[in-house]
């Protein structure tokens, strides 16, 4: 079997026992694990120059290979052009975009540097497997080093449709550069939709349902919705059920019942909408007020770029108005908490909670979601309420509760609905949605796209 090289901005620590930052961290590493490879990327460090040293820590049959930014190409490369114009582009939130050309040229220069720490790394038969929106021209600056591998991209995030990507200066150098892979895998079928629109409309490139043809390269899109290992989280949650932190939780709850969220601190995941519809809740079903705690756990991310500091003031105001309008001497409606847990930790949290609730108003898969559900205990799970703006909707629709999250009475609806709901009617749907994770699980995942790009 030819050996995976792996290629994405954020690696996750291999040590046991740390919190990874987000689901691109949590997945590959969940997929590598299976079948080994090389894993290279940022370690998260400011140094004085990008790309050195150079660090090597190997975990079974994973090697990790890291190195950090310069605070300039830190400033230009991630939190200018991949974090002020991509993400809030690819999230539809184009009145956030904030673009700076030399932003896009840091991007350019970093892109060019792992391109050329790639050519060293890599062996003749090496499938290479780049991740995310950080990393569009890196196929493009490879080849120009002569790199003749096969190259695969999978796209975490939403792909927005032709007049929302063209918002983005220079989109169609970049959207000539991407077309250098051989394969691009996005989360979902609208994704594929709206990216073959672009190439179609924008750039007159031949287009059938799974192969775009620009300038006479042939580019392979695919769905790939990335998934979990089910079984590895039921046994985790039954395994950490009666940990300390389960404990002090369900003491801090005293039978109240549960809904919990976890995410980024992240404009695209609704977290003031969420705070609003259970405000909502509160406020139109009085039988709730002292019954029912909602736990927010909300890790800061990309606190340095623009929109995400003034998001944190705004949750801080919005849980301190519910809280204060509604707290009693023995219950707190809203814990809302900016830290991390680890992965048992939070499993063991999911297990312990009656609804799962997420919210996002655009998010390319939330793997939060599918691990809520997989966490769950069989014989008496919890509710997963989702919005329909969130890749796992395309695949949970059945058995989750559908929510748009600009809909503040429809999300307190669906709570109240997830609150009541008995206990066949949610063994029914928990089925229905550990039979589509089996399905669509990491395994899946990994191996349907390696299989594909080993084809081409
Ligand atoms: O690396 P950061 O800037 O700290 O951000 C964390 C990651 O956020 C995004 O995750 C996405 O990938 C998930 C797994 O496919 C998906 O479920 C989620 O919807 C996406 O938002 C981002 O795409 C990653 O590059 C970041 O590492
Ligand atoms: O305190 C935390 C918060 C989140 N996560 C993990 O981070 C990932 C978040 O992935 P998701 O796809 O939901 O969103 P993203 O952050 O990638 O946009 C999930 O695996 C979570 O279990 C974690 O391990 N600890």
């Amino acid at each position: 079997m030819a050996r995976i090289l792996v290629v994405s901005n954020r690696v996750a620590p291999l040590s046991e026992g740390q919190a990874p930052t987000g689901g691109l961290a949590v997945g590959v590493l969940g997929a590598l694990k299976e079948v080994g490879g090389i894993w290279m990327g940022w370690n998260g460090e400011i140094a004085r120059e990008s790309g050195t040293p150079l660090a090597q820590q190997d975990s079974g049959a994973i090697s990790l290979i890291t190195w950090p930014l310069s605070q300039y190409d830190y400033d230009t490369f991630y939190r200018g052009f991949a974090n002020s114009v991509l993400w809030p582009v690819f999230h539809f939130r184009t009145d956030l975009l904030h673009y700076r050309d030399e932003d896009y040229e840091g991007y350019k220069r970093v892109n060019r540097i792992f391109a050329e720490r790639l050519q060293r790394m890599a062996r003749p038969g090496d499938l290479i497997w780049v991740h995310d929106y950080h990393f569009l021209p890196l196929a493009q600056y490879c080849r120009e080093l002569g790199m003749q591998h096969k190259f695969g991209l999978f796209l975490h995030i939403p792909f927005p449709s032709d007049q929302v990507f063209r918002t983005i200066p220079h989109h169609a150098d970049l959207a000539r550069a991407m077309a250098a892979f051989d394969l691009i895998g996005l989360q979902t079928s609208d994704d594929l939709q709206a990216m073959r629109d672009y190439y179609e409309r924008h750039l007159g490139a031949a287009c059938s349902h799974d192969t775009l043809v620009l300038n006479g390269k042939a580019t392979r899109l695919g769905v790939y919705p990335i998934g979990v290992c089910p079984e590895d989280i039921q046994a985790l949650s039954r395994e950490h059920r009666n940990s300390r932190e389960s404990i002090k939780l369900k003491s801090g709850l005293q039978h109240r019942r549960l809904i919990i969220s976890v995410d980024r601190l992240d404009y695209s995941k609704g977290l003031v909408e969420r705070f609003r519809g259970f405000e909502r809740l509160l406020d139109t079903r009085p039988r709730f007020r002292g019954q029912v705690s909602f736990v927010q756990i909300a890790p800061p991310s990309r606190a340095d770029v623009h929109g995400y500091r003034s998001l944190r003031r705004l949750l801080e105001q919005t849980a301190g108005r519910i809280n204060g309008r509604w707290t009693e001497l023995s219950w707190t409606p809203i814990r809302y908490m900016n830290r991390s847990f680890d992965r048992a930790t939070l499993m063991s949290f999911f297990r312990a909670s009656q609804v799962g609730l997420v919210t996002s108003l655009r998010d390319g898969m939330n793997l939060v979601a599918k691990e809520y559900v997989a966490a769950q205990p069989e014989d008496d799970p919890g509710v997963l309420v989702l919005s329909e703006f969130t890749g796992a909707a395309r695949e949970l629709s059945e058995g989750a509760l559908l929510i748009n999250p600009y809909d503040t009475a429809g999300m307190a609806r669906a709570l109240r609905s997830a609150l009541d709901m008995q206990s066949a009617e949610r063994r029914r749907r928990h089925e229905i949605m550990m039979d589509v994770l089996r399905k669509n699980s990491l395994t899946a995942w990994r191996e349907r796209f390696i299989e594909d790009l080993g084809g081409i």
